[in-house]
């Protein structure tokens, strides 16, 4: 039995080889970025990207789990692919809310940030190019539909080139590591929301003040022992924060999923993942018994709806879009033949976007 030196030893030498190995690694992936800069050609490219984890994990004889190779060569990309070209992403920001959270975890830690004020400027960001791609929350399991990201996919030339789903724990964070003398708590309005049980039992006496995002609260409950704020772990650690109670939200499982939003010349749609989905918006003329017309097409050839989701078209008719998701691939013959027929009983037809679905 090696004692705990001569086993640090041994992991001092492993990482060693390691090293040379990522940085031979790093190396070619920086001279495959010189041939994409020649050919014009796309930096980030998800399906490669999937079969690499793919193909690894075939191999993998363990003890690393699947998912921790995954997560470790997600990063080991992230931070290739940054040497190619810094992808720049934007989100709703400041530092530390979900939206930050959700860019990580989709393109590893290697990218750079471009925090917005609001879903409008990330919008904005990824069509004017100061951005690559755009990050947003399009739905909460528990509060719906975030409206303001699906209005703004309607008439953007941005397309949904994948998403990610995000398990939200709101904690309740403030410089003292308890909850004592607590008078105020600063959060967004969803989240006071979604954590309202929980503050009306255990500080029923403090105030519940509405801030533009979570990060502010938290930001803001860091000038101020008295105040406290409702974000997540990151944030904390941000803002130098103590997390007083853990995930104080009522949901346990409160889960929000966000799109990601670019041009197609930064990224045409994706390949075919074997696991895939369709978002559509249209609108169908203004007659009994059209709305379920456009349903029949996916159940003649067989293709599934997730989502359907109706938004007013505001042109005081009580017209509507419908925001449709379907599973599977256009380059399907069934997905492609329900498609076909679905855009012709449509007075309007827009595809957002074909991705592969999160796990
Ligand atoms: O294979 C490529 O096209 C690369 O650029 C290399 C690499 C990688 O690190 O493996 C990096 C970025 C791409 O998103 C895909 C893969």
């Amino acid at each position: 039995m090696r004692d705990l030196a001569q086993l640090r030893d041994a992991i001092d030498a492993v990482d060693r080889e390691l090293l040379a190995v990522l940085n031979r690694r790093a190396a070619l992936a920086n001279e495959v970025g010189e041939l994409k800069r020649k050919e014009g050609s796309t930096v980030y490219r998800p399906e490669r990207e999937a079969q690499v984890i793919h193909n690894l994990q075939q191999r993998n004889p363990g003890p690393l789990k699947a998912a921790q190779v995954a997560t470790v060569w997600r990063e080991i990309m992230s931070a290739c692919r940054s040497l190619e070209a810094p992808q720049r992403v934007a989100y709703l920001g400041p530092k530390g809310t979900f939206s930050e959270q959700a860019a990580v975890e989709f393109f590893g830690s290697s990218i750079e940030h471009v925090p917005c004020v609001n879903f409008d400027e990330v919008f904005q960001a990824a069509t004017s190019g100061t951005a690559d791609f755009g990050v947003v929350p399009v739905e909460n399991n528990s509060e719906g539909v975030v409206t303001r990201s699906l209005d703004l996919l309607l008439h953007s030339p941005l397309h949904i080139v994948g998403e990610i789903s995000l398990l939200v724990r709101h904690h309740l964070l403030r410089l003292s590591p308890s909850l004592d003398g607590v008078e105020v708590v600063l959060a967004h309005p969803q989240a006071l929301a979604q954590c309202q049980g929980w503050l009306s039992k255990h500080l029923p006496g403090a105030e519940r003040r509405a801030v533009s995002s979570n990060a502010e609260g938290a930001r803001l409950a860091a000038t101020n022992p008295a105040w406290a704020g409702i974000a997540s772990e990151r944030a904390g650690s941000e803002f130098g924060l103590h997390v007083a109670a853990h995930a104080i939200q009522d949901e346990a499982f409160n889960r929000t999923r966000f799109a990601v939003v670019c041009l197609p010349q930064v990224l045409a749609a994706p390949q075919a993942s074997g696991q895939d989905c369709v978002s559509l918006v249209v609108s169908v003329p203004n007659r009994p018994g059209a709305v379920h017309d456009i349903l029949a097409p996916l159940k003649r050839h067989g293709v599934s709806m997730t989502r359907f989701e109706s938004r007013p078209a505001r042109s005081g008719q009580w017209e509507y879009f419908f925001y449709i998701d379907l599973q599977g691939h256009p380059s399907q013959p069934q997905v492609a033949a329900a498609l076909a027929e679905l855009q012709s009983l449509c007075a309007f037809y827009k595809v957002l976007g074909t991705y592969p679905v999160a796990d």
